[in-house]
């Protein structure tokens, strides 16, 4: 039995390994704990990777997974994953979104109470120093206080809920959800960041992105109120660290509760030298809960994305396949047939692709492109395509995409259409499904015709004259092709157009005899 490879980067729970390995059909490779240099032998035979933000899916280790198909973060934050790097490769990169969410949160309850009452000094003195001095340790409530929740979703909003269960007064900032999200709950939202910057503690749960980094730096804590609190257990960098350290030195920070640093491990880090920080190393989803059922969840996503079954919470899929009805997915097929026919008959550079859906399939004519551009790319690139990458690389190669859903006037109850641009002129293609799955290609430029794309074929546009017929007979019977269809369709100007389907392939001398014919005007071969 052939096998899958999954390689586990980072250390998950042993639940998930288990599974891998009591697996039949998967070979599981434990990389944890080897250099990251390394990693990048081993990661070569991965089908399918599961790592943590200990693995950085870099350039590097991107070029070095040249069978990778599909990678797990077997977490939430996907910063250290290069999507786009994925997506150019044709690589499903998921994530595990929700299984350290409770985790997250109580560490950063944790870090609240712990930096108001000194908790960690404090028992360091006791603990440590063996020293009873009770009067050093005069903390503050949370009952009360104003607190700043910036990110109001899976642990922002839980972390405001349990703030309200400390009788805090809790207000968020979220531009991305809806006010009632909050409001409903009992808390305070905003669109305006200087709500947030006035309140006396404030906690960060957005996603790491250019729009986040340094959302906090020396300009916002200025506008702060001295003695603010300042936790972030989201990621290093959404507080500017350089700012973080002069504000905490002079005190205008009173104190601040930090889980996450900009380059990580953080163990010479500036912010671990002050007397007012509470630290931990990446603690926020280390609970055995959360990670017994992270690593369950990574590692039945990884079998079933590398048997192709499924991409649970995949993060750059062009279309969720779930939403599609069954209807529109031999449209699809279709589609990509249609496309890479079209490239195949057009012999030129193309520069643009624009798909039109008629009917009820026109709602997913965004769908239909991207496996327009699988079709046309797999002929003009070279390169692997698939629906990951499609778009990408049309984009990449300055290919413009477009759609258009158009009144349905063509007697079809749903029609697609592709249209290519080439350097030689534009090409189109209509085709339709009929009950049973039946696909049909209805139209080839104004030619109407009725053929199923599939097998090998030559496709002939002539002069509409006797003896054509006889002439494009004999010699494929002089080539020992054998015809085993042969639909004409007579257009405008007394052009013609032959669709030969033929048994045998065609080599380009005898296209170039068909050409030569007096009445040929263009002849190619295509292949589905
Ligand atoms: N310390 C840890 O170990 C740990 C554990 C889990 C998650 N995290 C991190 O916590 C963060 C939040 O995780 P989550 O599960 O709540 O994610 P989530 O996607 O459920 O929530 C993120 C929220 O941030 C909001 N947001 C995005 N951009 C924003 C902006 N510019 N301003 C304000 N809000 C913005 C989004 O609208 C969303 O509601 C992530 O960065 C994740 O990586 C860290
Ligand atoms: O984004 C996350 O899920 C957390 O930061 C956890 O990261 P980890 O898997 O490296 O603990």
């Amino acid at each position: 039995m052939s096998k899958y490879t999954i390689v586990v980067c980072d250390h998950i729970h042993d639940a998930g390994l288990n599974i891998l390995q009591n697996t039949e059909d998967i070979n599981y490779v434990y990389a944890a704990d080897i250099d990251k240099v390394k990693l990048l032998d081993i990661i070569k035979n991965a089908d399918v990777a599961i790592t943590r933000s200990s693995t950085d899916v870099d350039e590097k280790f991107l070029n070095a997974a040249t069978n990778l198909k599909a990678i797990i973060r077997a977490g939430v934050g996907y910063d250290n994953v290069d999507i786009d790097g994925c997506s150019k490769r044709g690589i499903i990169a998921m994530n595990v979104p929700t299984a350290n969410t409770i985790a997250a949160v109580e560490l950063t309850m944790a870090h609240m109470l712990s930096c108001l009452r000194k908790f960690p000094y404090a028992h360091n003195q006791l603990k440590e120093e063996r020293v009873w001095k009770r009067e050093d340790w005069y903390g503050n409530e949370l009952y009360g206080k104003k607190l700043g929740v910036i990110g109001f979703g899976n642990i922002g909003h839980r972390v405001a809920l349990r703030a309200k269960a400390f009788e805090m007064d809790v207000i968020t900032y979220d531009p991305y959800i809806s006010s009632t999200k909050a409001t409903d709950l009992g808390i305070k939202y905003t669109t305006n960041f200087e709500d947030i910057l006035a309140c006396d503690i404030i906690t960060i749960h957005t996603p790491k992105n250019k729009e986040t980094i340094d959302m906090i730096s020396f300009d916002e804590i200025k506008k702060m109120k001295d003695g603010v609190v300042l936790i972030n257990c989201a990621r290093g960098g959404l507080y500017n660290e350089e700012a973080l350290v002069e504000n905490l030195k002079s005190g205008k920070i009173a104190m601040a509760g930090i889980d996450v640093f900009k380059k990580e491990p953080a163990t010479s880090h500036p912010l671990l030298d002050l007397p007012n920080v509470t630290v931990t190393a990446h603690l926020g989803a280390n609970t055995k809960e959360s990670q017994r059922e992270i690593s369950i969840q990574s590692a039945n996503n990884a079998i079933e994305s590398a048997r192709g079954i499924s991409y649970p919470n995949a993060l750059n899929l062009p279309i969720d396949e779930s939403k599609i009805p069954a209807f529109v997915k031999p449209y699809i097929e279709l589609t990509q047939k249609m496309a890479f026919l079209l490239a195949q008959i057009s012999k030129s550079q193309i520069r643009a692709v624009e798909v039109s859906a008629e009917g009820d399939l026109s709602e997913y004519v965004d769908s239909l492109q991207t496996f327009a551009s699988v079709g046309v790319l797999s002929v003009s690139t070279g390169l692997s395509v698939n629906y990951v990458n499609a778009n990408f690389i049309a984009n990449e190669k300055g290919i413009d995409l477009s759609t258009k859903t158009i009144t349905n006037n063509s007697g079809y109850k749903n029609r697609v259409t592709i249209k290519i641009t080439t350097a030689n002129g534009v090409k189109s293609i209509s085709g339709t499904v009929f009950e049973d799955n039946i696909q049909r290609v209805v139209k080839l430029d104004d030619f109407v015709l009725d053929i199923e794309p599939k097998g090998k074929m030559i496709i002939m546009k002539n002069k509409d004259i006797p003896g054509v017929v006889g002439q494009v007979g004999s010699i494929l019977a002089k080539n020992n092709i054998n015809i085993s269809d042969f639909r004409l369709s007579r257009g405008k100007n007394d052009h013609a157009l032959a669709v030969i389907l033929i048994d045998e392939k065609a080599n380009s001398k005898v296209i170039e005899d068909l050409d030569n014919l007096e009445a040929s005007i263009a002849v190619a071969y295509a292949e589905i």
